[in-house]
């Protein structure tokens, strides 16, 4: 299987052209979990898998390290244009990904002919209306209380398409990740489980964030997490529309405009690639 490595950020993922790879086995969520693994894999936190759209430019679809599949995916987006673009099967700077959260629209910052960033147009977010215990009649939780076991948190639950739990916490680097990370992921009140970001406020333009991923764990960066933080901050009250949040190798611009969509902006690398044995 031809396959290119990239990542944004350090969230890094194993991307297929399936117009170049026809013989895909049937069971995509046990290749994921295999070309993914860390040791015996090439090793990522996703499969990305793209095709040519049926409603739009080109289609991508996610697949978490653990075979669960995502809705959507941030920093794979963003890859996905520079890669679509470099590799000519968009001639367009400005193109639109058909995901499973809806068409998402990437445009490509440039700079003498290179791709230097990519500006996502990531769609509107929602308060999450899963069936949340402590959710008001809207289905809102904004700066709401969840006991995880001996632990009360006070979530903010944003959708990017996919579900994120957002915990601000005074000091992010003390946060045991795995220990809070994985029982918040699994909690009851997330029906279809969720993503999970904690973060710490630096200032009305600028926060922190460390990220829990539904079905990959803790990764170093996550695009839709980054969304969604930036629009819980506002919704508290700590932060203006335009945040920059900073994760462990860099940070990703979001603005939430005032026609309610949410603007990513951020890097996309390649790393190498590679032919991973199948069949
Ligand atoms: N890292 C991604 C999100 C990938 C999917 C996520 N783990 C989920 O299950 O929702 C990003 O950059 O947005």
């Amino acid at each position: 299987m031809l396959f290119t490595k990239v990542h944004g950020l350090g969230n890094d993922f194993v991307l297929v052209n399936k117009n170049e790879e026809k013989n895909l086995p049937g069971d995509l969520a046990g290749l994921a979990i295999k070309v993914c693994h860390r040791n015996f894999g090439v090793g990522a936190d996703g499969l990305v898998l793209i095709e040519p759209g049926k409603e739009a430019d080109i289609a991508m679809q996610i697949i978490n390290s653990d075979g669960s599949e995502a809705e959507m995916c941030g920093n794979a987006i963003r890859c996905v244009a520079k890669f679509a673009y470099e590799q000519g099967l968009v001639r367009k700077t400005k193109m639109a990904v058909e995901t499973g959260a809806g068409i998402m629209v990437p445009e490509l910052v440039m700079e003498n002919g290179a791709v230097i960033a990519v500006r996502v147009d990531m769609g509107t977010p929602y308060l999450e209306r899963e069936q949340i215990p402590m959710a008001g009649p809207a289905g809102q939780v904004i700066n709401e209380p969840l006991a995880v076991d001996n632990d009360v948190f006070n979530i903010t639950a944003v959708s990017m398409g996919n579900p994120h739990c957002v915990i601000f916490v005074p000091d992010v680097a003390a946060v045991p990740l795995e220990h809070w990370g994985t029982r918040v992921e699994t909690h009851p009140a997330f029906t279809r489980k969720t993503n999970v970001e904690f973060v710490q406020v630096l200032n009305e333009k600028e926060v922190r964030m460390r990220v829990w991923e539904r079905g990959a764990g803790p990764t170093l960066a996550c695009g839709t997490g980054a969304c969604a933080t930036a629009v819980a901050a506002v919704l508290n009250g700590y932060t203006g529309r335009t945040v920059r949040v900073h994760l462990y190798a860099g940070a990703l611009d979001i603005e939430w405009a005032t026609d309610n969509h949410v603007y990513m902006t951020g890097p996309a690398e390649q790393v190498f690639t590679g032919n991973y044995p199948i069949g």
